[in-house]
C-alpha cells in the first residue's frame, strides 16, 4: 500500500531536497514543496524535485482576492501539482475560483486554522471561536465551495471527516510520540491521525532533520 506520508521538504537548499527526498523515497508517498523551497528555486526547482518520482504536494497556501489567486494557480498548471493548497479564509469565491483554475488532476485544499495556533492566538486575531468549531466551519465553507479537501490538525479530523465523508484530509503536526512539537501547537501521532480519517499525514522534521531521514520515516510509517 502506498504511504500517507508526504514528506515536508522545507530548505532552500535543492541539492538538500533531493537528497533527503531520495533517501527516504521507499517509506512516504509524496514530497511537500513549501514557501521556503519555492522562494528560492521557483517553478524551475518544482520540476527538478518532480524528476525524483513521487507525487509532489505544492504549498503556497495561497490567499488573496479571487482574480489574484485564481490567475496564480493557472501560471502552476504547467507544474501539474497532486495537491495545491489556498487558505479557507480567504472565502467562498476565492475557493470556487481556485478549483477552478486547477488542472483536472490537482487536488486543491483548504487550509484551515494553523496547527500552530491554540485558543489563545485565535483570540488574539478577533476569532471568538475555539480551534474545532473554527476548523468544523471553514470545512463546511470548503466542501460547499467544491474544493477537494482541507488542511487541519489531527484534534479535529475526525469530527472534520464525519461531516465530509469524502473529502480529503490533509493533516500537518504530526510527531511520534516521544517527538518535539517545535511551533506546532495542535499535535497528534501519526496513528492517531489516520484512526480520525487523515488521507495524507505531513511530516517534516522528525524525519528531515533526524540523523538518519530514511530511518525515520521507516520507523513512523511502521505504526501506521
Ligand atoms: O499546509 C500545511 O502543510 C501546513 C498547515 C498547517 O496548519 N500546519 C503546518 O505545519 N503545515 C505545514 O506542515 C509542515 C510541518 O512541518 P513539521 O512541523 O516540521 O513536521 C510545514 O511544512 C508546514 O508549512
Amino acid at each position: 500500500m502506498k504511504s500517507p506520508i508526504y514528506v515536508a521538504l522545507d530548505t532552500p537548499d535543492i541539492d538538500r531536497a533531493k537528497a533527503v527526498a531520495t533517501r527516504v523515497k521507499q517509506h512516504v508517498g509524496g514530497i511537500k514543496l513549501g514557501l521556503e523551497f519555492f522562494m528560492a528555486n521557483g517553478r524551475h526547482g518544482v520540476h527538478e524535485m518532480a524528476e525524483v518520482g513521487l507525487p509532489v504536494f505544492l504549498d503556497l497556501k495561497l490567499h488573496d482576492i479571487p482574480n489574484t489567486v485564481a490567475k496564480a494557480i493557472q501560471a502552476l498548471r504547467p507544474l501539474d501539482p497532486a495537491i495545491l493548497t489556498v487558505h479557507a479564509a480567504g472565502g467562498r469565491a476565492m475557493l470556487e475560483d481556485a478549483k477552478a483554475a486547477a488542472a483536472a488532476g490537482t487536488k486543491v485544499v483548504a487550509v484551515t486554522m494553523l496547527t500552530s495556533l491554540d485558543g489563545a492566538d485565535m483570540r488574539s486575531i478577533g476569532l471568538a471561536a475555539d480551534p474545532h468549531e473554527q476548523v468544523l466551519r471553514l470545512a463546511e465553507l470548503a466542501r460547499e465551495s467544491g474544493v477537494d479537501g482541507i488542511v487541519c490538525s489531527g484534534e479535529e479530523v475526525s469530527a472534520a471527516h464525519k461531516a465530509w465523508k469524502d473529502g480529503f484530509f490533509v493533516v500537518p503536526g504530526v510527531r511520534p510520540a516521544a517527538g518535539k512539537s517545535a511551533d506546532q501547537k495542535r499535535v497528534v501521532t501519526p496513528r492517531a491521525a489516520l484512526d480520525g480519517g487523515a488521507s495524507v499525514l505531513v511530516i517534516g522534521r522528525p524525519i528531515t532533520q533526524a540523523d538518519d531521514p530514511d530511518e525515520a520515516a521507516r520507523a513512523i510509517e511502521a505504526t501506521l
